[in-house]
């Protein structure tokens, strides 16, 4: 049986790590971060991880504001509201939580982050910079991955990883950082998708893979090889008979792959609450200027 890279356990460390950070601040009579969420129409997971977020702020001390607005919202009114908060001294950090409405250009959205407030990773210049190995915000989700690799010392040092998936908020930015120089990176990254014809032909080769495509049970055992790191950023709402109505299924077949691997994460307790404490772990960074100083 493979072990658990248990994601809710490193994130709630983390959210203590930040607390106790904030604490300090409030007792040295200082205002505390301030994250603001951007929320557009009512989809349900997109309620429950902003929702998620917010209380996350109220864990580690942060200020908090929900921002919500109808799907009909146009364009015009987001940017007036984002260069709003771009100005905002108040501010620390914002999200705008994706994805938006058909009407809304979203890279436009995006373009419009003042990059210092950035707390995504999303905007381009700080996706340049974590390409370069600059300083800069890392999207939560790969440096909530990363974080998880480094806590349980998994060796990714000339390593095979494997990422299926490039949307630009995982597997993208994931297979440039797994490349990078620092730790953990220095893997030799195939980073494959939809095109890639016979993907078990890369898995199967993959020290570690990583799998972000929202397709449930998709990663079975017979494409992966004995002694693999499984990192499973799907996570699928497939309906069920409980009480809620449905029930998280991740990317990887967990049965079957637990068996195989020699670590893998959970879904949900995986890389999910990861995400969230990075987003945590990022607006404390732009609240003490240390990425941006001007
Ligand atoms: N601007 C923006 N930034 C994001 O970071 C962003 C986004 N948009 N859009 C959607 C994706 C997805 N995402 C997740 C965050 C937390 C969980 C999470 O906490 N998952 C829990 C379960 C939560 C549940 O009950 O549904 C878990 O896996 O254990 C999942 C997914 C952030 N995203
Ligand atoms: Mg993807």
């Amino acid at each position: 049986m493979a072990q658990i890279l248990d994601g809710l356990k490193v994130s709630k460390e983390i959210k203590e790590e930040i607390r106790i950070e904030v604490e300090k601040i409030v007792q040295n009579h200082r205002r505390p971060p301030h994250l603001v969420a951007i929320l557009v129409g009512k989809n349900g997971a997109s309620m429950t991880y902003v929702n998620n977020k917010i209380k996350d702020c109220h864990e580690v001390g942060f200020r908090s504001s929900l921002l919500e607005f109808p799907s009909t919202v146009s364009e015009a009114e987001l940017l007036e509201k984002i260069d709003e908060l771009n100005k905002s001294k108040e501010v620390d950090g914002f999200i705008v939580q994706l994805p938006l409405p058909p009407q809304i250009d979203q890279e436009k959205i995006i373009m419009a982050i003042d990059p210092r407030k950035d707390v995504d990773g999303f905007h381009p210049e700080n996706f340049g910079k974590m390409a370069l190995e600059m300083d800069t915000f890392l999207p939560a989700t790969p440096f909530g991955i990363l974080t998880l690799l480094e806590r349980y010392q998994i060796d990714t040092k000339g390593k095979h990883c494997v990422i299926i998936g490039r949307s630009r908020i995982v597997g993208k930015p994931m297979s440039i950082l797994m490349g990078r120089k620092d730790f953990p990176g220095n893997s030799t990254v195939t980073l494959t998708h939809s095109y890639t014809p016979h993907i078990e032909q890369y898995t199967l080769k993959a020290d570690i893979v990583i799998t972000a495509l929202g397709d449930p049970n998709f990663l079975k055992a017979n494409m992966i090889k004995d002694g693999a790191v499984i990192v499973d950023v799907g996570i699928t709402r497939v309906e069920d008979d409980s009480k809620k109505g449905y029930r998280l299924v991740g990317d990887v077949d967990f049965e079957s792959c637990n068996d195989k691997a020699s670590w893998i994460t959970p879904v949900p307790g995986g890389v999910g609450p990861m995400t969230r404490a990075m987003l945590m772990k990022n607006t404390l960074l732009a609240y003490k200027t240390s990425v941006y100083n001007d």
